[in-house]
């Protein structure tokens, strides 16, 4: 399967501080790909330099087919990001939050208009756009922040910890609706500090402190440590590198 990602020992450090240690790992068109680990693990400064948005000290970083360290503008242009403070206009609509970043994206007219109401229909966002994004709840802002994400029909998004503040109900609702963005054969790689979303993900890779603890399909790694959950298998990881 073709690769959209991929990562070669790459490191960030801030000074003498290592925040992201020889990470290497690929990930493959339509793939899930989860980043877990606690606080601090070292998820966003990864994520940022995935978006061609932080310089890293060394490795190799490509996405679709552009280096990060030479090209991180086309990185930017051709990738959906949403951050962990997510950037929507809370003083404007659902409809004008869109179609203000398709215009980011360079869509205008006739294909913007077109664009957006696709992802109206796509999110079931009827009775919600022309409301004011400061007064809708936080699992329906975070549904937006993705279509929005999506407006320019990136092949790889990248989600930094989209569901974190959400109650289960819209947690479990978002990663369906990842899923079926994934099927299309978008790819998407997104972090979380909750254990129990890994299960949701095709491939899972467990940081702490920066580096690679474990990294495979949820049900490999719950097999190989005899764990009922993921959360189980953070906890005997955690364990091991205490020992
Ligand atoms: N600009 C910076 N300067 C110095 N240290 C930094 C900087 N950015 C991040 N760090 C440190 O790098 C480590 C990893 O941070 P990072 O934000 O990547 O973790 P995380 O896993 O995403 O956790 P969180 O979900 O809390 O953001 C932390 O110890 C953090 O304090």
């Amino acid at each position: 399967m073709s690769k959209v990602i991929e990562v070669e020992c790459l490191v960030k450090q801030f000074g003498s501080f290592v925040a992201v240690n020889n990470l290497t790992f690929s990930v493959s068109k339509g793939e899930i790909f989860g980043l877990l680990g606690a606080n601090g693990a070292g998820k966003t400064t990864t994520i940022r330099m995935l978006c061609g948005l932080l310089a890293p000290s060394s490795g190799k970083i490509l996405v679709s087919g552009y280096d990060a360290f030479t090209q991180p503008e086309q990185i930017r242009a051709s990738i959906g990001y949403m951050s962990q403070k997510f950037s929507l206009y809370s003083d404007l609509t659902v409809w004008e939050n869109i179609r203000f970043f398709g215009g980011i994206y360079g869509l205008w007219g006739a294909e913007l208009k077109k664009r957006a109401e696709e992802l109206v229909d796509e999110f079931s966002m009827h009775e919600f756009q022309n409301v004011k994004v400061e007064s809708l709840p936080m699992g329906w802002r975070q549904r937006i922040s993705l279509a929005v994400s999506l407006v320019h029909r990136p092949p790889v998004i990248f989600l930094d910890e989209p569901t974190s503040g959400v109650d289960p109900i819209a947690r479990r609702m978002f990663w369906e609706t990842i899923h079926q963005i994934s099927s299309g054969g978008t790819t998407v790689l997104v972090t979380t500090h909750y254990m129990d979303e890994a299960e949701y993900c095709h491939t899972a890779l467990i940081m702490v402190d920066g580096k690679i603890v474990a990294m495979d399909k949820p049900k490999v790694l719950k097999e190989q440590m005899k764990a009922q959950s993921m959360n189980e298998v953070f906890i005997t990881l955690a364990r091991n590198g205490n020992s």
